[in-house]
């Protein structure tokens, strides 16, 4: 049996109960700060875990919202998943707050009138489907050449908890920039006339040999874990448990906070179905879009559209730091309604292609429409000549 049909399977209320205390035995420890709690608190619509088993108790039926979330992130069971559309209450008040970007793509492009569009995209859930081996999270011919597309136009820029190497190995477009392991490896394109690499930023440097300790302690320690797999992203770490039975993902959520616990100066976060072990530093995905921009010479320009697209929690500190500039717009990929800071939405990395490949058209047709209107210069020139008496 697979861990998605165990989740069908089991009683809905103890595994909900199960996982909440999970949750609270993991945020109760102060050296986490708020990361986890928030992240977790992402999936459950914002309801802190007390209330949360108040209510489980309460109302059967909210469990099963937490239960299609789960199902949403879970590419196996994406077929089994109650669409949006029959989950009419929550979707209808959740969409009506967060359009769909393909539906007003027209007023979006209005609202970037005269600015310069940037774009930041990330990569697992945004330009490749969610799968279970992280290793072949492969993305689409398609998108590779929309994002090509996109970088001909506009400056671009992947923003991945991945390291780089990863991220940039699945890309395979050497124009565009990268911001690796939850942002704190920023490289510039190296297809540039010197073709030099050019290293922009590394956070948390120092880190390294810690990370890399931990690494192999955790690899040491979940071993015996089937289904768990540990993943070195260079300047963070991921523990997934997408392939872990669910009845073993308390001891190993244990098992990890019980290493992590031994470095203060390290912090454990909570992706998709992915445990994350980062530096407890003051710099994520929205510092990394704020030093892109600056490195782009956007620091304090009103001229400016960043366009922030992503699916994971980490994204929306990137969502947050545009709502409080005031510029650009976030977009949201997910086919469940959650707390968000974008202000857009789109479902799945195909509708990111479609929205992307109209980014392009639309500017392409701009472009054209340019060319021509500067031909007949001359002409409007002579014509619009003031009279001299
Ligand atoms: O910031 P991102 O580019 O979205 O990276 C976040 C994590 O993505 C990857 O894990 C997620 O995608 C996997 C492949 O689809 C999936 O198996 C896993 O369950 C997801 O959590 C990546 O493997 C992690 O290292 C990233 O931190």
């Amino acid at each position: 049996m697979t861990n998605e049909q165990n989740v069908v399977g089991c009683d809905v209320k103890s595994r909900m109960k199960a996982f909440i205390a999970l949750v609270m035995s993991i945020s109760n420890s102060s050296m986490y700060g708020a990361a986890v709690p928030e992240a977790v608190l992402g999936e459950f619509l914002g309801k802190s875990p007390k209330k949360l088993i108040k209510r489980l108790e309460l109302e059967e039926p909210k469990v099963n919202a937490w239960i299609d979330s789960m199902r949403a992130s879970s590419p196996t069971r994406v077929k089994s998943t109650i669409p949006a559309s029959q989950n009419p209450h929550n979707y209808t008040c959740w969409i009506h707050h967060h359009p769909s970007a393909l539906h007003v793509f027209d007023q979006i492009i209005c609202k970037s009138r005269g600015k310069k569009i940037v774009a930041f995209l990330d990569y697992d859930g945004t330009l490749s489907p969610i799968v279970s081996d992280p290793e072949k999270a492969f993305m689409s011919k398609k998108m590779r050449a929309t994002v090509k597309d996109i970088s001909r136009h506009f400056p671009t820029a992947i923003v991945s908890g991945r390291c780089i190497d990863k991220v940039r190995n699945f890309v395979k477009l050497e124009e565009l920039y990268y911001a690796g392991s939850h942002g704190m490896d920023i490289k510039g394109p190296t297809k540039t006339p010197t073709s030099e690499k050019a290293i922009l930023f590394q956070a948390a440097s120092q880190f390294l040999p810690m990370i890399d300790e931990v690494y192999k302690i955790l690899v040491e320690k979940t071993k015996c874990v089937p289904g768990a797999k540990v993943e070195n992203n260079k300047f963070c770490l991921s523990v997934h448990f997408r392939c872990v039975d669910e009845k073993g993902w308390s001891a190993l959520a244990e098992q990890v906070k019980s290493v992590v616990n031994e470095y203060p100066k390290l912090r454990l976060s909570q992706g998709r179905k992915v445990l994350e072990i980062r530096p407890s530093i003051k710099w994520d995905k929205g510092k990394a879009l704020e030093f892109l921009l600056e490195s782009l010479g956007y620091a304090n320009s009103n001229d400016v559209f960043p366009i922030y697209i992503g699916d994971d929690r980490t994204d929306e500190d990137a969502f947050k730091v545009l709502r409080n500039r005031g510029q650009g717009i976030g977009i949201v990929v997910s086919t469940v309604p959650k707390q968000t800071e974008a202000s857009y939405t789109l479902q799945d990395p195909s509708e990111v292609q479609q929205f992307l490949r109209r980014l392009v058209d639309w500017k392409r047709k701009t472009l054209t429409t340019q060319r021509n209107s500067t031909k007949c210069k001359p002409f409007c020139t002579i014509v619009d000549r003031p009279r001299t008496n």
